[in-house]
């Protein structure tokens, strides 16, 4: 990269669906050694990074709950999927050459070491991808919100969702053919406007704790790259 990264620190949250690629579920290793590239690029060019993956490609415990089990239960099964997810991309990286760590916010020794912020911080300062896995380890929450209270925790510059989507817009784009994008947005307008793009608790953590967020379209190569060194792709939310 010819210019200096905008970032110091950045925490990256990655759509569990979009891992899918054209399948129903499940991880397309095209995209995930895709992706891996893409990171270890800008981690190369300086910029640290935590990372924070869905499970939504796996199970989500909102949709297992529907179809009759307990939720905590399928809560739980939506974090050890996130695991799993992250193990992949552990695994991506450093068939790639790059050095990364899964800690994890529910103990499983064997496979992660636990989530201890200092160790996690000092992973990063030396240049491993730490991914933090298992959400924030408690059911009724979501891998977004894990991303911005991880994000806060080790003092990211930015918080960037990653999505099938190109950015925020005034509806659902999926549900909505004439909804059109913001370029940038408060937090609050998110929240009083009810745009679904992510969850209320992780906007208002974001909002208060001063931590711009963008949200951008993962499926585009380049586009992890294009954002560090400060152009506008997607959809920024800070400010009031
Ligand atoms: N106003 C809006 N602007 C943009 N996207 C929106 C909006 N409202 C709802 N969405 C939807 O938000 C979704 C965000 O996708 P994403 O897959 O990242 O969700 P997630 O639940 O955070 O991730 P995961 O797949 O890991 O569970 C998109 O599917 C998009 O259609
Ligand atoms: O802190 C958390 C984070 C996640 N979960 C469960 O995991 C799934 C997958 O996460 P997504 O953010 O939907 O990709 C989620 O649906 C929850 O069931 C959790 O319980 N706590």
């Amino acid at each position: 990269m010819s210019d200096q990264p905008k970032y110091h620190r950045i925490l990256l949250k990655l759509s569990g669906e979009a891992l899918m690629g054209e399948a129903d579920y499940g991880i397309d290793p095209k995209v995930i050694g895709r992706l891996a590239d893409e990171i270890i690029e800008v981690q190369k060019a300086g910029v640290q990074i935590g990372i924070v993956i869905g499970g939504g490609n796996i199970f989500r415990g909102a949709g297992l709950a529907a179809a009759g089990m307990d939720r905590v239960t399928g809560d739980h099964m939506g974090m050890l999927a996130t695991v799993m997810n992250a193990l992949a991309m552990q695994d991506a990286i450093e068939k790639r050459g790059g050095f990364a760590r899964v800690t994890s916010a529910i103990q499983i020794h064997d496979v992660a070491e636990d989530y201890i912020r200092r160790r996690a911080i000092r992973h990063i300062e030396k240049g491993r991808i730490v991914l933090f896995a298992a959400g924030t380890g408690n059911p009724f929450f979501t891998t977004d919100s894990a991303a911005a209270l991880r994000a806060v925790e080790i003092g990211a510059d930015l918080l960037l969702k990653a999505t099938k989507v190109d950015g925020v817009y005034t509806a659902d784009p999926a549900k909505d053919r004439h909804a059109t994008r913001y370029d940038r947005l408060g937090y609050d307008d998110v929240i009083e406007r009810k745009l679904a793009v992510m969850d209320t608790a992780a906007i208002a953590l974001c909002r208060d704790q001063k931590l711009p967020l963008r949200i951008y379209d993962m499926t585009v190569p380049g586009n992890l790259m294009r954002i560090m060194q400060g152009q506008p792709i997607g959809t920024l939310v800070d400010g009031d």
